[in-house]
């Protein structure tokens, strides 16, 4: 019986299985319990409360099986989880795109992402160019890493895009080895930022939310001279509104609310959910 929390930042949402637990293959854990419930994924975090700040190795696993080497919203959700059982308002999350700092304000939870790159070695991409405004998948991407993979294509309308139609001939070309995210932006005319729509590899679908995905569009947005590096930048994919600042150097940060749904459920008596914020 293995026990799990759900939590979830602006609809991306999680289950949240101390590491303590032994779960012999993550992997086939982790599809179940997606299929079961409706999670985009399972993190596993290994909680080291004897540093200061605290740390938390966290892993997540996506609905496929597979793992990603990082995520915005997660690691909201998982500095939330290391604040509520230290009492510690900065938390060090590991994580295989390197150690991030968050910083907890109740529900609200900024996370440093670290660097974001164009790089074609960081992206991954299969040549030795950057990607910079090609047509993919008969949109014009340029692609990004801000700790995975993510393509995104500016749009006039993102209600338009046939997310789940489009998407999947850019996530699985070959210009990207190891696949990507791909996301839709769109100049919010209701307000400053962006409206996000996004497709994510692992889920192999589209999500209310992707944190990576939204300090992508605003990653790009800034090198496109849309927006001002350093200047916060407001995204709002379906499920809410992130707010997201990219420096020159490319260091960015993310920041949202979080929500804790349900806790003390176990695989053998797994929470039915319906639907996101009901
Ligand atoms: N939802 C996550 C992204 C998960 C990454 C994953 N879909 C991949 O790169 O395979 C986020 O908030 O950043």
């Amino acid at each position: 019986m293995i026990p799990y929390e759900t939590y979830h930042g602006t609809g991306n949402d999680f289950a949240i299985v101390d590491a303590e637990n032994h779960v012999p293959d993550r992997g086939a854990f982790a599809e179940q319990l997606c299929a079961d419930i409706g999670v985009d994924g399972v993190l596993f975090l290994a909680l080291e409360d004897k540093y200061s700040p605290p740390r938390a190795v966290m892993t997540l696993f996506q609905p496929d099986g597979g793992t990603a080497e990082m995520c915005g919203n997660g690691a909201r959700c998982a500095a939330r989880w290391v604040a509520e059982r230290t009492g510690s308002d900065e938390v060090m999350l590991d994580t295989q795109a390197g150690t991030r700092r968050a910083l907890v304000d109740g529900e609200e939870v900024t996370v440093e992402m670290g660097a974001v790159s164009f790089h074609p070695t960081r992206v991954p991409l299969a040549g030795d160019t950057e990607l910079v405004e090609e047509v993919v998948g008969g949109y014009e991407v340029t692609a990004v890493n801000t700790g995975v993979p993510h393509a995104v294509a500016f749009v006039d309308d993102v209600d338009a895009v046939d997310v789940e139609e489009v998407a999947p001939a850019i996530r699985h070309d070959e210009r990207f080895p190891e696949g990507t995210n791909v996301n839709f932006a769109e100049v919010d005319p209701d307000g400053e930022g962006f409206r996000q729509r996004t497709f994510e590899r692992g889920v192999e679908g589209e999500t209310d939310s992707c944190g990576t995905g939204a300090v992508a569009i605003a990653a790009v947005a800034a090198r496109q001279g849309h927006v001002e590096h350093g200047e916060s930048v407001t995204v709002s994919p379906p499920g809410g509104s992130l707010s997201v600042t990219v420096e020159e150097d490319g260091e960015a940060t993310l920041t949202g609310p979080t929500a804790h749904e349900y806790a003390d459920a176990t695989e053998e008596t797994p929470i039915r959910r319906i639907g996101h914020g009901d």
